[in-house]
């Protein structure tokens, strides 16, 4: 899947923060070499003319054979390798999807609840996104919810979590 922009526009990648029973999908990545073996949000390049909510279920597809539904754009814009900037979306598996396995990309996947968060070493580059997530992880979910700072106003939903 190789594709150009014209100038200096950025590629935007796009990563689920695919959730289910309030926990976050992580996944390893098998490859390139310098990324290998680091946790990120499954997902991939937006394909010229795609919207990004179709990358993100084509992505996911790919890579992980599941049926995925977007849910919301997660505030930010994280920014990768040149000319590459990181958008995610939150996500859940539709009805009947089955289960996530690492196809391609990824050599391992953990469902990671919000105590477990940061047992894995995300990419560096991640983390600030994972930070973003981490603020609307679902607070019944691990008891914290004084500890959180959820935006019921910052425009995504959150049905699922
Ligand atoms: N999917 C994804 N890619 C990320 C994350 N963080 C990060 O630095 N990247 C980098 C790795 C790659 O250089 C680029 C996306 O590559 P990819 O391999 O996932 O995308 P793709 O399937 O469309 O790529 P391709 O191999 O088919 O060309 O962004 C992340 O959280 N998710």
């Amino acid at each position: 899947m190789t594709r150009t922009t014209s100038g200096r526009d950025p590629i935007v990648v796009v990563g689920a923060a695919l959730l289910d029973g309030g926990r976050l999908l992580a996944a390893r990545r098998s490859a390139p070499a310098d990324l290998a073996g680091r946790w990120e949000l499954p997902g991939g390049k937006v394909e010229p003319g795609e919207r990004p909510e179709d990358a993100l279920v084509r992505e996911l597809c790919e890579e992980l054979g599941i049926d995925a539904e977007p849910v919301g754009r997660v505030p930010g814009e994280y920014p990768l390798r040149t000319p590459y900037v990181l958008h995610v979306w939150t996500a859940r598996l539709r009805p009947g999807s089955p289960s996530p396995r690492p196809l391609q990309d990824h050599d391992d996947l953990r469902w990671l609840t919000p105590a477990e968060l940061w047992d894995v070493p995300w990419l560096d580059q991640d983390v600030p996104a994972v930070r973003e997530i981490e603020k609307t992880f679902p607070a019944e979910a691990d008891g914290r919810a004084a500890s959180r700072s959820a935006d019921p106003g910052g425009g995504w939903a959150q049905p699922g979590w």
